[in-house]
């Protein structure tokens, strides 16, 4: 038998008073199970992409489909015991826990000297970027483009700076079946580079240690990129049945000549720090033993700079290339959308998946 309207109406309240913040992923679920129960499928216009929270929420809804509200309901009440259950075993907080911003999972995100400082922080599994932190980069980049610093910088936790999309993604197919995965892949894809595109300070990548895929893409939309001699930078798309996001079809050739990025995103050529120097993509090497104390002593200069003057360069600059920006993401989207659903994407996952392949 389903859960009662008495169960539920007692889930809800007991969601209040849960000893330890669930998250953000695990809040989507409750206010999407919610709504449909209460109100059964998304029935609100979607809210604009600057709009982060409010989309978030929507997609979650809209997400459900035509899920039943009594199996919303059940499916709520179900999500709440759990909590309920690990809250309860795990009172006592983690002290890594406490150092994080409040809200994120995947992220530390600090602020000091002007600079809001994003670190990637899933060392144990390199940093990969799953659903959860691409949602909660995408906060974080709207909180930092409001808050009071001149300059927004991501670095990674560990040995990597990020070794790309994690590739379990690929495995929590949701009710819609492998298609509507795909375009929902595509949709976070989008919204995800979109922020970038438009991020209206300077941001810098530290890059500390290997990066691949979607972690290397994006670089080509950052104003800095300060790399350890031990990066290495790696685009392995034709390997995994994929092709370019984060702009880089564009950008590569534009920064490093169409020969070299041809190299990097069709053959999948790994690049040294240095060589990635030399073709543009980084802005300065520096040795790993003395990386961290130099690179920060020279962003806290950098971010002593007016904010308003830093700010309306990078308008500048970039502003005339944002809407051709845009319309490559939206390709380039679309195009994975299908490439995902490929058999040459589906055996080249399938084959880290089961044998945890290197690249
Ligand atoms: C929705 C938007 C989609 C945007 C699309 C973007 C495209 C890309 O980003 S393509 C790039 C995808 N990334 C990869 O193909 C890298 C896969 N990982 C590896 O090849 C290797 O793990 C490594 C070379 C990065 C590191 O090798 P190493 O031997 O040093 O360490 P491991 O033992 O392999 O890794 C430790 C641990 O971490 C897990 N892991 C690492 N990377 C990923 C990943 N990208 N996805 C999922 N899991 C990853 C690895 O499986 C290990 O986990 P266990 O300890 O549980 O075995």
């Amino acid at each position: 038998m389903g859960a009662s309207q008495k169960d539920f109406e007692s889930a809800v309240n007991q969601v209040k008073l849960l000893k330890k913040d669930p998250g953000n992923e695990v809040k989507l679920k409750l206010y999407a199970l919610y709504k449909q129960a209460t109100e059964g499928p998304c029935n609100t216009p979607k809210p604009g992409l600057f709009d982060l929270i409010n989309k978030a929420k929507w997609d979650a809804w809209n997400a459900l489909g035509d899920l039943p509200k009594e199996t919303a309901r059940q499916n709520y009440v179900d999500l709440v015991s759990g909590l309920r259950s690990s809250s309860d075993s795990s009172s006592q907080v983690k002290p890594e826990a406490d150092k994080k911003q409040a809200g994120y999972e995947t992220l530390v995100i600090t602020s000091e000297d002007h600079i809001t400082k994003i670190m990637l922080n899933r060392p144990a599994k390199k940093n990969a970027l799953n659903t959860q932190m691409y949602q909660e980069i995408m906060l974080a980049l709207e909180a930092a483009s409001k808050d009071d610093s001149t300059i927004t910088v991501f670095t990674g936790s560990g040995d990597y700076y990020s070794s790309g999309n994690d590739l379990t993604n690929f495995t929590d197919i949701p009710p819609g079946g492998v298609e509507e995965k795909a375009k929902n892949g595509a949709i976070l894809l989008r919204d995800f580079v979109d922020c970038f595109i438009d991020f209206p300070k300077p941001l810098v990548a530290v890059v500390n240690g290997p990066a691949v895929g979607i972690s290397v893409t994006v670089l080509g939309l950052f104003d800095l990129v300060y790399a350890s001699d031990r990066a290495t930078f790696h685009t392995p798309f034709s390997h995994l049945g994929q092709t370019p996001e984060g702009c880089s079809s564009y950008t590569f050739p534009k920064i490093m000549g169409l020969a070299k990025a041809v190299e990097m995103l069709i053959f999948g050529k790994k690049l040294t720090a240095g060589e990635a120097y030399a073709q543009g993509l980084v802005t300065e090497v520096f040795p790993d033993s003395t990386f961290e104390k130099e690179v920060w002593t020279r962003l806290k200069a950098y971010s002593k700079l007016p904010r308003n003057a830093m700010r309306i360069s990078k308008q500048i600059i970039r502003n005339h290339e944002k809407e051709k920006l845009h319309a490559i993401n939206a390709e380039e989207s679309s195009i994975l959308q299908e490439r995902w659903l490929s058999d040459e994407c589906v055996n080249a996952v399938m084959n880290f998946l089961s044998q945890k392949a290197k690249l």
